[in-house]
């Protein structure tokens, strides 16, 4: 089978070959379940491979990472394979789950896969939570505030909404914003929400 997957030019070997076996592997288990759409198949190293690889240089050494919804590892399983951070992808759809399990496996990178719901998942704080193609912004960060250090951030990916959901997450959140465009998608942005707390009149009305 040949895989539609370009690469960076200045890609280390070992990281293009692991990044194939991926590719592979996403792309075997995607007949039997959906992680990424059969139409994206084709264009899996642009929407998906090198739109979550973006994300990795914005995470620092040592830090701990937790992916919220991850499908098909994207971003977290792809910034673990890259940068060989210390990554929870916490990910409610069992199959899914087992999909991650194997394709770390397969590349041989270290992850742990949380097979729970975000709502029920218990895990040490990180320093960054990082999710693409999950929920508006004041859910995500309603979830991320959870797992987040003190000093730790957000790297969301967002679409053409972006602003319309960051004036909603102003009503109930305090934070530090800044708005990188993507490299890989003209109507995208790279979120990177730091200080994040929440607004005291939230607080009251959460009880
Ligand atoms: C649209 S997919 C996006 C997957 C991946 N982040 C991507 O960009 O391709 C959303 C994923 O989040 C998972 N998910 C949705 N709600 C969740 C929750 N409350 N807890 C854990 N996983 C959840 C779904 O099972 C699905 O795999």
């Amino acid at each position: 089978m040949t895989f539609h997957v370009k690469h960076q030019d200045a890609m280390p070997d070992d990281l293009r070959r692991r990044l194939d076996a991926f590719a592979a592997i996403l792309t075997r288990w995607n007949a039997r379940i959906n992680l990424v759409s059969p139409r994206d198949l084709p264009h899996l190293w642009d929407r998906h491979i090198a739109d979550s690889l973006q994300l990795a240089d914005l995470v620092p050494p040592g830090a701990r990472l937790a992916d919220l919804g991850s499908g098909g590892g994207f971003p977290g399983l792809i910034i673990a394979i890259a940068t060989g951070t210390d990554v929870t992808l916490i990910e409610s759809d069992q199959r899914k789950a087992a999909f991650l399990r194997e394709a770390a496996r397969a590349t041989g990178t270290s992850v742990t896969v949380l097979a729970s719901r975000i709502e029920d998942a218990d895990i040490p704080q990180v320093q960054v939570v990082t999710a693409r193609a999950l929920a508006a912004l004041p859910q995500l960060l309603d979830w991320a505030s959870r797992f987040l250090a003190p000093d730790g951030f957000c790297l969301f990916l967002k679409g053409r909404n972006v602003t319309d959901e960051l004036t909603a997450a102003a009503a109930g959140w305090h934070m530090t914003i800044s708005r990188l465009p993507s490299r890989t998608n003209a109507d995208g942005t790279i979120l990177k929400l730091g200080n994040i707390r929440r607004a005291r009149h939230s607080e009251r009305a959460q009880g």
